[in-house]
């Protein structure tokens, strides 16, 4: 009885291991996607080593030249095909629905990745979101967001003096970040985030009594700030459950039950991390919508310079007592104050909610961040390797004025075009969002060949806008290709650059995000250079949730005569 319980045993664990030696095959699935060409296939996990050995971007664009477009890789059981040649891009793009990869959140947590403009797999959710989004994107509306943009430049410029007189090397890159962060969360919430502020004080504060800086982390702004830094730091580490989701994706709500029902410590932070976030939101939209009950008025700005953007009439403000004392940066008009009037309506079977809008500023606070500093660093980082570049956006702003405000939003593109340009051709050498990821419901073709249905494909912006094939020269910097009426202008393949993806599905902040780049690199460099400190070229880039410095960038800050 007892030998025949073992056998029983024997043969269901030979039986189980016969199946996981026939699933890591793939054999279905390798059928359906035979005819393309791609790396060599692995069992069970694919090309998930080169991916987290050389970075997914890396990986794909070594590929990419080697297979052409389209090629086929293995993100463990996903094929997923992979496109980089401008009219597969564009049809690709064309697509509305977004291919999503993973999330571990559950419950409400889940429910707010669900909403996001970004992770909704719902088509409504998503039409219902970008219809709210649009108008603070509006010509009006960034107008009136300039003045954010230039305190929060200004602010960082006056940040860097202590580091300049000392002659003290910074990491640009983390500097930046904290001024986006002032930037999207100031226009997020109509909070003053003053994060530059908030990261001395922070410091200040973990030097001092032990725990005080977790004590520190008190007002709105400065919770905002701390959840938003860790859901980032935390998603950089990773969450070994997500191997899971790669080798086995049909498990998919084992492993997020799994992932809550034993949360690694650093699951357990970013789930607290991502409360805080909703618990804040949330709290703001309540006072909001009491205050519009009382009277309020909720409008879009009347897009003047410095008119701040809406306002709440009659009293009712979106805006939080301003942290340590300082008055509010931001008038309403901000991001949560004209996505508001879309509470109430109906989206499929959803109606949207007060969560559906902290979904919304949520994703806009993680978009609008860590893209737009990178490829401000990136810009930084170039600019300090090509001294004669360097040298034409220095006479630039110097003839807009060294001393003088910087120009309007208006003004913006006629007044300093190549500062502008620089910040293009940073995005093209490193695009902060490397891939563009869609889905295929009914079947594509792509050249000569046919893609299956229900095929997950990612358009690999990095590998597009650094191609040979493409570029002329695509390692060096020449700003001037995004200069109109230069020879290097003329040379640029219409559609190879791609930087904010494409279609429907385009980042809906990329003007904001081309503004606030080129406002603040105006800023930092009528006070200052920055020079590379050893070490750093090449610079080493990893993808993580936007493709970003691996270890940032350190510069020495020099004050100009
Ligand atoms: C340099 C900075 C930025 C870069 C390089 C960037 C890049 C991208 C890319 C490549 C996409 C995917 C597009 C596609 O799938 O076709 C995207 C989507 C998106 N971006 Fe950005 N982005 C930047 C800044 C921003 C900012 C500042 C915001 C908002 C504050 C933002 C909000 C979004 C949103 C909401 C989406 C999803 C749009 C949708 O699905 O309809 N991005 N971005």
């Amino acid at each position: 009885m007892e030998l025949g319980f073992f056998s029983l045993l024997a043969y269901a664990g030979c039986a189980a291991l016969a199946a996981l030696v026939l699933y890591g095959f793939h054999p279905v699935k390798r059928w359906r996607y035979r005819h393309l060409p791609g790396p060599p296939f692995r069992w069970l996990v694919g090309h998930l080593p080169e991916v987290f050995k050389e970075g997914q971007d890396d990986a794909q664009e070594r590929w990419a030249e080697q297979y052409g477009s389209p090629f086929l890789m293995w993100m463990g059981a996903l094929p997923v095909v992979v496109v980089s040649v401008p009219d597969q891009a564009r049809k690709v793009l064309a697509r509305p629905a977004r291919h999503v990869i993973y999330s571990l959140h559950t419950g409400e947590e889940g429910k707010l990745d669900s909403y996001s403009i970004v992770f909704t797999r719902s088509l409504e959710l998503w039409k219902a979101a970008r219809g709210a989004w649009q108008p603070f994107f509006s010509a009006d509306s960034l107008a009136a967001l300039a003045p954010t943009m230039k305190a929060s430049a200004a602010r960082l410029a006056a940040h860097l003096q202590p580091a300049a007189a000392a002659g003290k090397p910074v990491d640009i890159w983390r500097e930046l970040g904290l001024m986006t962060m002032d930037v999207v969360g100031t226009t997020a919430f109509g909070v003053d985030f003053n994060t530059l502020e908030h990261a001395a004080q922070q410091k200040e504060a973990e030097g001092a009594a032990e725990g005080s800086a977790e004590r520190h982390v008190r007002t709105p702004a400065d919770r905002l700030i701390w959840a938003v830094r860790t859901i980032f730091e935390l998603f950089a580490l990773g969450n070994p459950m997500f191997a899971l989701f790669f080798l086995f994706p049909e498990g998919e709500q084992a492993w997020k039950q799994l992932a809550n029902a034993l949360p690694t410590a650093g699951f357990r932070t970013e789930l607290k991390a991502r409360g805080e976030l909703r618990a804040i939101g949330t709290e703001l939209i309540q006072q909001q919508l009491a205050a519009q009950g009382g009277g309020g008025e909720t409008t879009a700005g009347d897009g003047k310079e410095g008119s701040n953007g809406g306002g709440t009439k009659g009293g009712g403000s979106v805006v939080h007592p301003a942290p340590h004392g300082r008055p509010a940066a931001i008038e309403p008009g901000s991001f949560l104050s004209l996505v508001l009037p879309s509470l109430g309506r109906q989206a499929g079977s959803e109606t949207l909610g007060p969560l559906w809008a902290v979904g919304q500023a949520t994703t806009f606070i993680m978009a609008g961040y860590e893209t737009t500093a990178n490829a401000i660093a990136y810009a930084v980082y170039l600019l300090a390797g090509n001294p004669d570049k360097e040298a034409k956006l220095l006479a630039e702003i110097d003839g807009w004025g060294r001393h003088k405000a910087l120009p309007s939003a208006a003004d913006l593109p006629s007044a300093l075009p190549y500062t502008a340009a620089v910040v293009q051709e940073a995005l093209r050498m490193y695009p902060p969002a490397a891939v563009a990821v869609r889905e295929v419901p009914c079947g594509i073709s792509l050249g000569d060949k046919a893609i299956p249905g229900d095929a997950a494909l990612q358009v690999c912006i990095n590998a597009m806008q650094r191609s040979p094939r493409l570029w002329r020269d695509p390692k060096a910097f020449i700003p001037e290709r995004f200069m109109p009426g230069t020879p290097e202008a003329a040379e640029v393949t219409p559609g190879a650059y791609l930087p904010f993806g494409d279609g429907p599905r385009k980042c809906i902040g990329w003007r904001f995000a081309l503004q606030e780049a080129a406002l603040s690199l105006a800023a930092l460099y009528q006070q200052y250079t920055f020079r590379l400190t050893p070490g750093q070229v090449p610079l080493k880039t990893k993808m993580v949730l936007t493709m970003g410095p691996v270890d940032g960038v350190h510069v020495t800050v020099h004050r100009r005569e």
